[in-house]
């Protein structure tokens, strides 16, 4: 039987991206080129202000870009409306966030659920089975009544990472996802995505940490906004 050939999530071809104040223009992005296929798990490294976080805005639909054409999960983003887009971003996107943005005043389970809140045809027992998944995958389910105020910053991030996976996102996104935690919890995230990627999850990390970066099979850098592999 012939083996199915793996889908290109993220396709940049030479993305730009300039913010323009005034009279001057700055180039955070320049002419990137990325494939990011099913099941890749890759990391963009880079020094402060590289140019990561713009790109990694861009491909999670969170930033426009100037110049070039980005598809993702096939679709041409630059000639989507902004409903399309959104719906695009909650459907096929989750995010990691290095200070874990959890809302404070709602539970740990209510943090969790809310990429849910578009998905008005599940049952309320559909919607508890997949919040409880979530939490189980990340070893947080016995603190679903807690409120994020009461959790140590690994946990947190245990918890965000629930919320990223809820959905089922093609795509996991994550900015600087140990960048908050000591070496202990650092490891514990990353085994935690290692694991996600190996049932099935795309994974891209941005990171200045070198010891985290190394730890993926894909490899790139971004070099005042230039984006280059690494052959490792
Ligand atoms: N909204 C903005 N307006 C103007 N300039 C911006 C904006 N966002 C980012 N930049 C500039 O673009 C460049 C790249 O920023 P970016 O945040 O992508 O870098 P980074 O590699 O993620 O850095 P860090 O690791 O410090 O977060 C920086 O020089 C930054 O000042």
């Amino acid at each position: 039987m012939q083996k199915s050939v793996p889908r290109t999530l993220i396709n940049l071809q030479n993305v730009s991206k300039n913010f323009v104040s005034g009279k001057v223009s700055y180039h955070a992005v320049r002419n990137a080129n990325l494939q990011i296929t099913e099941g890749d798990m890759a990391s963009i490294r880079g020094t402060s202000g590289s140019g990561k976080t713009t790109l990694l805005c861009i491909i999670g639909l969170l930033e426009s870009l100037s110049g070039g054409q980005y598809d993702l999960c096939d679709f041409p983003t630059t000639q989507l409306k902004e409903k399309q887009l959104s719906i695009l971003r909650n459907k096929n996107i989750g995010w990691i966030f290095q200070n874990f943005n959890l809302i404070n005043d709602l539970t740990v389970a209510q943090n969790v659920c809310a990429p849910l809140r578009y998905n008005k045809s599940l049952s309320s027992k559909a919607y508890t089975a997949l919040v409880t998944d979530a939490l189980t995958e990340v070893g947080m389910l016995e603190k679903a009544n807690a409120f994020p105020s009461q959790l140590s910053g690994g946990q947190q991030q245990r918890v965000a990472i629930a919320r990223a996976i809820i959905n089922k996102p093609d795509i996991i996104l994550a900015d600087e996802p140990t960048g908050n935690l000591d070496k202990e919890n650092s490891a514990k995230v990353m085994s935690l995505l290692q694991r996600l990627n190996q049932s099935g999850a795309t994974i891209l990390v941005v990171t200045h940490d070198l010891d985290i970066a190394n730890m993926f099979p894909i490899q790139y850098q971004m070099d005042d906004g230039t984006l280059s592999r690494l052959h490792v």
